[in-house]
């Protein structure tokens, strides 16, 4: 690569005419210096996005769907005390851990947030966030309302925080009863307990709406956040 950067007194063929690599050539020699291949611009910083809103709303759904179409994305799998219910598996829905290797981890602060939800501990272990974004991935995580709040506290702007919601309250309980994984008392509690949930909107970055039926353009909106983020001029560059 030429140093020499003092611009040249060179002859530039017409730029219609030219032979398109002897234009390229006598443009760098006129400007003094190669045209760099180097990006423009650095690669964008693996992203942290947080999936929020009341149970039964489709963070699931939205979640598995978009781990699908997007290769670079990884779900970070939350460590749980509670069962497993049918159709769930180890490590991949979630860790299904004893509460006493529960508590051992808060106490070993391996825990990047946890919450004991409806009588059960959840939590979000930091290695493998570190370890998916040292490899160069986005993460996301998926925390009720109460786990976003404090994930807002220990990362403040460094993660994208997305409110899911269902498009009513209706639609929102029909879900839930169609799901049949939770008893009549479960039942009630997620239901007052997302009356207040919502109120929480405010304090996210964005809200999408998993309409029914529509489960495909909220996964697309979510794509659409994650597009944006990366385009952003200032990064997020979360570092744990
Ligand atoms: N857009 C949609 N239209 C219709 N059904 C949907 C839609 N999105 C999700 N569902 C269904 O609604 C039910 C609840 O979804 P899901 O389990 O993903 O919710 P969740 O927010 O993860 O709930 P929880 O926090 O209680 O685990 C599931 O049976 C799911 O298949």
């Amino acid at each position: 690569m030429s140093t020499d950067s003092r611009p040249r007194t060179v002859s530039i063929p017409a730029a219609d005419a030219a032979d398109r690599s002897d234009l390229i050539r006598a443009l760098e020699t006129s400007l003094g210096s190669h045209f760099s291949s180097d990006p423009i611009v650095p690669t964008p910083s693996p992203l942290i996005v947080v999936i929020s809103g009341p149970s039964g709303v489709g963070k699931d759904a939205v979640i598995n769907r978009l781990t699908e179409l997007r290769r670079n994305l990884h779900f970070v799998v939350t460590c749980t005390s509670r069962a497993k219910r049918p159709g769930e598996t180890e490590g991949k829905d979630y860790y299904f851990v004893t509460k006493e290797q529960f508590l051992r981890m808060v106490e070993q602060d391996e825990l990047l947030e946890h919450a004991l939800v409806y009588g059960e501990y959840k939590g979000i272990p930091k290695k493998q966030v570190r370890e998916l974004m040292g490899e160069g991935y986005d993460v996301v995580l998926r925390v009720d309302i109460q786990g976003a709040e404090t994930l807002r506290r220990v990362l403040g702007q460094k993660a994208v925080f997305v409110f899911l919601t269902a498009e009513s309250e209706a639609k929102m309980v029909e879900r839930l009863v169609d799901r049949r994984t939770e008893r009549k008392e479960e039942l009630l509690v997620r239901i007052a307990t997302a009356r207040e949930e919502v109120k929480h909107v405010s304090s996210f970055d964005y809200v999408v709406v998993n309409r029914e039926g529509e489960l495909e353009k909220a996964v697309q909106t979510v794509e659409a956040i994650i597009d944006a983020e990366k385009a952003k001029v200032r990064q997020r560059n979360a570092v744990l």
